[in-house]
């Protein structure tokens, strides 16, 4: 767990999928031990393509690649990926402790080497002490602790936050904000959020990808794309023009 592990590179490559109606083409390169915010207007395809990456929808055509890997029909279970959801992360009669060794074993089968990890990424996201703690006795920002600290123990090269901290108070996501950064320093795992604020990509400093209608309208430094000289795209999103 400890020591710079490396991210891996994660791309799309001419994705097709669609919901009825709704049809979205995903093209995107994420270099290995970036950190990429994917944002964009309510059912732009934000969840939709972290969930092409992480398995849980299968393109209709296309490849998604890992590290260089094509992993387009392999299930979510054998990607190189982990993901967090802004919510229902965790199981409520489980305790902390277990709640993480998931990410471990499924069965909770652990090792000691399983058990030294937990504890390390336990301490990692500053939740000693509360190991034996039920979900229902912690804080929101508590229970995405959790729920980042089973990524860390996964020992993914790419972590999916699909809206992660959208439940938290402002100070409360700045924070959990920075403990990614710190993490992604120590590990440079890959990662890729879906956020509703574009601050968040600024925070972060990281690459910015802006949906629109299920495709990729604008993809960039994210301190260029937020520029008064980013495209007039996402100044619309961001209410910036008339
Ligand atoms: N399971 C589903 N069945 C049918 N349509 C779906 C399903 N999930 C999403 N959609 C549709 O696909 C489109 C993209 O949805 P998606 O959840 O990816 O958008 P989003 O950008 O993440 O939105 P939000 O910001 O509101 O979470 C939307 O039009 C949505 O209604």
């Amino acid at each position: 767990m400890t020591g710079k592990k490396g991210g891996a590179e994660v791309t799309l490559e001419e994705i097709r999928f669609s919901y009825g109606e709704m049809r979205m083409h995903f093209d995107l390169d994420v270099p290995a031990s970036q950190i990429a915010a994917i944002i964009g207007p309510s059912g732009s395809g934000k969840s939709t393509l972290l969930n092409l990456i992480a398995g849980f929808e299968m393109p209709q055509a296309g490849k998604v690649l890992i590290g260089g890997v094509d992993v387009t029909r392999l299930p979510p279970a054998e990607r190189p990926v982990s993901m967090v959801f802004q919510e229902n992360n965790l199981f409520a009669h489980l305790d902390v402790e277990a709640n993480i060794g998931l990410g471990r074993s499924p069965k909770l089968k652990l090792t000691a080497a399983d058990r030294a990890a937990i504890a390390d990424a336990i301490a990692r996201v500053g939740l000693t002490g509360k190991e034996k703690r039920k979900p229902e006795t912690l804080s929101g920002g508590e229970r995405q602790r959790v729920a980042i600290a089973r990524a860390l123990v996964r020992n993914r090269p790419v972590l999916l936050l699909d809206e992660a901290f959208a439940s938290l108070g402002p100070a409360l996501r700045v924070q959990m904000l920075d403990l990614v950064k710190a993490l992604h320093a120590e590990t440079a795992m890959t990662v890729l959020m879906v956020t509703h604020h574009p601050e968040d990509a600024l925070h972060m400093d990281s690459l910015l990808f802006f949906l629109e209608n299920g495709m990729i309208a604008a993809s960039g430094n994210a301190k260029d794309l937020l520029s008064e000289t980013g495209p007039e795209a996402l100044k619309r999103y961001m209410g910036t023009t008339a």
